[in-house]
């Protein structure tokens, strides 16, 4: 664990609450969502979060009005890091891919050139997920595409890991008097070739600014735990209870250490939370109440009461879960937008920092940096 946790904010530009748009004030056309994606990034930005997190889902219907209504019309994760890689600059970027239903290629060379325009502040987080409505948007087959996810999911990052290594970070010597831009052995095949993913390579695009790109994970099987131990940055998994959460860690690491992974590269475990946070416990409490009166009725949801109170209540509750070791951070939803992610930034924030969980400021300039990662050498480096 490290001095200081992690802060995540996941991106929800309706709300991270089923009826959560339905708050006064709420954001709530899904036409707003370049002000909105600009405006959430200036808070957490503000606010020093280690990044800003975008889930995705690969389809659509009106049967989600009530029960994620942010899911039924948005921009692609992929595009809105590119577009906020420009108005922000400290702030990583944590997008969003299916393994199930990407290409390694497009997504090696679509990630490899935002981690470029961003100044190294991309991550990658892998849904390994296979769904009916998916698959019939995709052309592919339901039940093959769920046998066989995380097969694929373990290929893709390799695949996707010799693609990244293309360029040798040297590789571009720019020698205008010789006439030599790039040196033609500091450039490698992929020539990946797994059961469920092939790509000759190499890429078409320089080495990510990072080396690699952190690579997260949302899954709580057993495979979702080896993908993580073995080849992840950080398992972002839903616990309510800390020591559930505390063995599943300590797992990763061990399971991670048993992989030959180095122990300071050892994986975090973040999880996801909804607090409503207010000026006051009575006014958290009321807002709670409200949120939960506005839900459609025969939709099942709910405010978990942990994390209902003001600016120190919801500190404590974080900080108790940190220091006991359950966790290494936290990723912020908010249940509607924009008034949830400032009342966390405002009231929440400058208390984890006064009580030295958190950091005052950013430390570093990447992505991998915030986590506290090294930067990878390329696999050719160890040839
Ligand atoms: C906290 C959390 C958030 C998730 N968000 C998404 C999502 O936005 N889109 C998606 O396709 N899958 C999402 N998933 C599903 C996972 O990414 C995962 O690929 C899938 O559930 C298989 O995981 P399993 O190994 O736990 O069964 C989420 C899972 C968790 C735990």
């Amino acid at each position: 664990m490290g001095e200081h946790m992690i802060l995540g904010a996941a991106f929800r530009a309706l709300g991270a609450f089923p009826s959560g748009w339905r708050m006064p004030g709420a954001e709530r056309l899904p036409r707003r969502e370049p002000q909105v994606l600009v405006k959430a990034a200036k808070i957490a930005e503000r606010a020093g979060f280690d990044y800003l997190y975008f889930g995705d889902w690969l389809s659509t219907g009106p049967e989600l009005e009530t029960t994620a209504p942010h899911l039924l019309a948005r921009v692609d994760p992929l595009s809105a890091v590119a577009f906020l890689a420009a108005s922000t600059r400290r702030i990583g970027l944590l997008t969003s891919i299916n393994t199930t239903y990407s290409e390694v290629y497009s997504i090696a060379r679509q990630t490899a050139s935002i981690d470029l325009l961003s100044g190294g502040r991309l991550g990658l987080n892998l849904h390994v997920g296979a769904n009916a409505p998916a698959a019939a948007n995709y052309g592919k087959d339901v039940e093959w595409d769920r046998l066989n996810a995380y097969d694929r999911a373990f290929e893709f990052v390799d695949a996707l890991r010799r693609l990244w290594d293309s360029w040798d970070d040297d590789a571009f010597i720019a020698d205008a008097s010789a006439g030599q831009l790039a040196e033609p052995g500091r450039v490698h095949p992929a020539d990946y070739y797994g059961r469920f993913v092939q790509t000759a390579g190499p890429l078409n695009a320089l080495r990510p600014v990072q080396g690699a790109v952190p690579i997260t994970h949302t899954g709580t099987s057993p495979r979702a735990h080896e993908l993580v131990a073995t080849r992840g940055n950080v398992a972002i998994a839903d616990f309510e209870d800390a020591a559930q959460a505390f063995d599943y860690r300590a797992g990763l690491r061990a399971a991670a250490l048993a992989a030959g992974r180095d122990p300071l590269d050892a994986p975090a475990l973040v999880i996801p939370v909804l607090p409503v946070v207010a000026e006051t416990p009575e006014k958290a409490e009321a807002l709670a109440s409200e949120l939960l009166a506005l839900v459609a009725p025969g939709t099942r949801a709910r405010v978990p009461s942990l994390l209902v109170g003001d600016g120190p209540a919801v500190a404590a509750r974080l900080e108790a879960w940190f220091r006991s070791g359950a966790v290494d951070g936290f990723q912020i939803l908010s249940a509607w937008m924009p008034a949830q992610l400032e009342a966390f930034a405002e009231l929440v924030v400058p208390e984890l920092v006064a009580r030295g969980v958190f950091r005052s400021a950013y430390a570093g300039r990447t992505l991998r940096e915030h986590l506290g990662l090294r930067h990878p050498i390329s696999a050719y480096a160890l040839d």
